[in-house]
């Protein structure tokens, strides 16, 4: 038996000094699980709603425990999900806090691993997986909503697509990362850190794209394998009254089209996401038919991993990946569902970090174990170094 005996809620820090919230299950055959929610700062307009820590802890321990505690098997991760779903009774988890909710929902998932004795991307994934790791994308350079005085675009990421091994990815992210300091400083451009650990220095996108050009190509040719990049645009924040606004002027949805399209090509840009607002679905389609046969357009604030956007995408061919964020829609079960969904319809997805984070280490464990082909989860820093060594060590082992 797994049943959850007990569930302890507290407040810890996340990597920006927010308070989170932590959680720890212990079930009936001595299991443990502990795991944290993090945060995001480019945080799309649907996602599930995130409390003040201490609100989501008190309604939590009020609406949730109960339907839990010695009531719900941990490795029985739909109804520990659906239990959460009832005690919250709202479609966003307005209620107990999408922060609550996924600490709690990933924590179970530990201690249903725990209990089973067998690793969490197993316990997630079956007894087959772990043999497709998924590959890393490292953002090196950044700015938008993660550092101030920076570039327009939020993220340059790192794509070493040709790596062999997930240990050769981590390697050649850093190497990237360690490229450009060594390129900026040689211009004499101050090296800033963003949220993620990414490199935010002062200047324009148009510089950004050939620092990250010339650093991903050197590291590739000294390597010897593919090393491609790729963007995450977060155009939601760029977008006003129906413009995208750039610090060096304004682009309609045409002309944002455009410019991606030109950017896919001139740098053969592996993974573009959030090229558009959140809530243009056709407009992403227009961009996908376009380029969708030569990059990876990816969904993150259009779909907030929620499967009624996603379906709505795959109606309209709006992408041809989607990120994944347990956070952004507050359990588990629901974030496997978009990856799930997303699979039949050949929609490759990035499980993902957020810019605040902790040394939890479930959503290395959640790609693994849905075969996920892409992870997105920075490329130093501990809290994002946490789920990089969680890969190596998953990569060890299998
Ligand atoms: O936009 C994103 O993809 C994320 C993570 O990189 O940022 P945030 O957590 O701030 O939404
Ligand atoms: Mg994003």
């Amino acid at each position: 038996m797994t049943r959850i005996t007990d569930i302890e809620l507290r407040r810890v820090l996340d990597s920006r000094g927010n308070t989170t919230v932590e959680a720890d299950v212990a079930t009936t055959s001595g299991g443990f699980g502990r795991a944290a929610a993090p945060s995001g700062a480019s945080t799309g307009e649907h996602e599930a709603i995130e409390l003040d820590a201490a609100d989501a802890i008190e309604r939590a321990e009020e609406a949730a425990l109960p339907l839990l505690e010695s009531e719900v098997d941990a490795e029985d991760q739909r109804a520990v999900d659906a239990a959460l779903h009832e005690a919250d009774g709202t479609e966003n988890f307005s209620e107990i806090g999408a922060n609550a909710a996924v600490a709690i929902s990933m924590a179970a998932a530990k201690a249903g691993a725990d209990s089973n004795g067998v690793p969490l991307y197993r316990h997630l994934g079956g007894t087959f997986r772990g043999q497709d790791m998924p590959t890393p994308l490292g953002n090196v350079i950044g700015g938008g909503e993660h550092a101030a005085e920076a570039t327009n675009i939020q993220e340059f990421l790192s794509a070493p697509v040709g790596a062999p091994s997930v240990e050769d990815a981590v390697l050649a992210n850093a190497a990237v990362h360690d490229r450009i300091k060594e390129l900026l400083q040689a211009e004499g451009v101050p090296t800033n850190k963003g949220d993620e650990g990414a490199w935010a220095p002062p200047i324009g996108d148009a510089k950004a794209f050939d620092i990250v050009d010339e650093a991903t190509t050197a590291v590739s040719e000294e390597l010897g394998f593919e090393i491609g990049f790729g963007l995450d645009m977060a155009a939601a924040e760029l977008y006003e009254d129906g413009d995208y606004v750039y610090d060096d002027g304004v682009k309609s949805t045409a002309e944002q089209i455009e410019y991606v399209a030109e950017m896919v090509r001139e740098y053969n840009l592996v993974y573009v996401e959030d090229p558009l607002d959140e809530n243009a679905f056709e407009a992403w389609a227009d961009l996908t038919d376009e380029v969708g046969s030569e990059t990876m357009i990816c969904g993150d604030d259009l779909y907030v991993t929620n499967v009624s956007r996603l379906q709505e995408g795959i109606d309209l061919g709006s992408s041809n990946s989607i990120l994944i964020k347990p956070n952004q829609i507050g359990t588990l079960t629901d974030a496997v569902d978009a990856i799930e969904l997303g699979a039949e319809h050949g929609i490759e997805s990035v499980v993902s970090h957020r810019s605040g984070e902790t040394e939890d280490t479930t959503i290395a464990h959640v790609a693994v174990g849905a075969a996920a082909p892409f992870i997105k989860t920075g490329t130093v820093g501990g809290e994002r170094t946490a789920k990089l060594n969680e890969l190596l060590r998953i990569e060890g082992q299998a």
